[in-house]
């Protein structure tokens, strides 16, 4: 007999298997162009998370040269990543200036910006991120940035995979294997399909260095809204199954194709997909789930791992760069070309990804 529960969430729910039209979701120009019509209406839109609004800040010439948009959990790690990217591009601070967390009065996430990258820290969990998606996807549409690529910066359990494994997702699953993400709207379920980008995937995949001591591998990846009980774990506070439960799940996620548990892929592959943004996720993970739970290799070790994706990810956006024939930067985010030569030998290395 079907459940009578079931019946009613299928009632009401509502799907957005839309194709991603881009006039829906472009302006000519490559500027983001937003799906909701609220938006222009308003006087002014409070990114109440960020600590910017569209009229207190001129967000076109603060922000309108963004091209990649990186996010991690902690603000440590993307304070990291800024330094380090800001380095591998050769970006200068204007002299006397250091890097600002540009949302520090939020209180709630670190934004850092270098050039054309922003380094942004997402917190914990699908809520989390979720806002600061809806935030970042409106402040690309005040700053009018043209075609910006996000990239979730991450870690994760690997299953299957040893720790230390940098793992690039190539699709987006919640605990039941929908690769969906649902939202309860105005009480009914919005499901949207939570899909990344196919091509940055294959160019992050083609950049990893075969001579790395350690494995880059493609693969999908799983999304909890728990770091314990929701991931299986034996050593949360509470655990109701036993080992062999536990093991028995990781195997059929594995069969699955899962090859690795983080709490946020699924919520940023949607919404950047919802609003027409390519994405791309590339995590290192911290243990293989099949030999424990417990997050237990030394502080320093796991400090490594954490910039394995960065590197990987600055590859990617330096390549972009070099793409344009951009790849000196100045203070202020301007960006000069360099010789035409080197420009072409770029543009012919950049064929490989097509
Ligand atoms: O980006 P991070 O490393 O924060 O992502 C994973 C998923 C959770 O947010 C967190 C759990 O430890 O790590
Ligand atoms: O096991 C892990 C490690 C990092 N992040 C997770 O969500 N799970």
């Amino acid at each position: 007999m079907t459940d009578p529960r079931f019946e009613r969430n299928e009632m009401m729910r509502t799907d957005q298997n839309h194709n991603n039209d881009e006039d829906e979701t472009r302006y000519p120009d490559g500027t983001v162009k937003l799906r909701n019509p609220n938006i222009e209406l308003m006087d002014q839109d409070i990114l109440y998370h960020l600590a910017l609004g569209s009229e207190s800040h001129d967000l076109v010439e603060m922000f309108g040269d963004v091209k990649f948009v990186c996010m991690g959990g902690t603000p440590k790690r993307m304070q990291d990543f800024a330094d380090y990217i800001m380095k591998e591009i050769g970006y200068k601070l204007p002299t006397g200036t250091t890097l600002q967390d540009i949302s520090r009065y939020s209180y709630r996430y670190s934004m850092y910006k270098v050039g054309p990258v922003l380094s942004i820290s997402h917190g914990m969990g699908v809520p989390s991120i979720s806002i600061l998606l809806h935030e970042m996807i409106k402040l690309m549409y005040h700053a009018k940035a043209k075609d910006p690529v996000f990239i979730r910066i991450g870690t994760c359990g690997g299953v299957g995979v040893d720790g230390g494994t940098v793992v690039i997702s190539d699709g987006a699953y919640d605990p039941l294997l929908n690769n969906y993400y649902e939202v309860p709207v105005l009480g009914k379920l919005t499901s949207r399909p939570a899909i990344l980008d196919k091509k940055v995937i294959r160019e992050l995949k083609a950049l990893a260095d075969v001579e790395d001591p350690y494995e880059t591998v493609t693969g999908k990846t799983m999304c909890t809204s728990d770091f314990y009980e929701g991931q299986g774990r034996l050593d949360g506070a509470f655990c109701e199954y036993t080992e062999t439960e536990k093991l028995k799940y990781l195997e059929h996620l594995k069969e699955f194709g899962i090859v690795n548990i983080e709490m946020e892929c699924v919520p940023f592959a949607a919404l950047t997909h919802h609003a027409g943004i390519k994405a791309a996720i590339v995590c290192v993970a911290l243990l293989d789930r099949f030999n424990g739970d417990q997050v237990s290799t030394p502080k320093e070790v796991l400090n490594e791992w954490q910039v394995r994706p960065q590197k990987l990810v600055a590859k990617y956006i330096k390549r972009h760069l070099q793409m344009k024939g951009k790849f000196s930067l100045d203070g202020h985010g301007s960006m000069a070309v360099k010789s035409p030569r080197r420009f072409k030998l770029v543009q012919q290395e950049s064929q490989t990804f097509e």
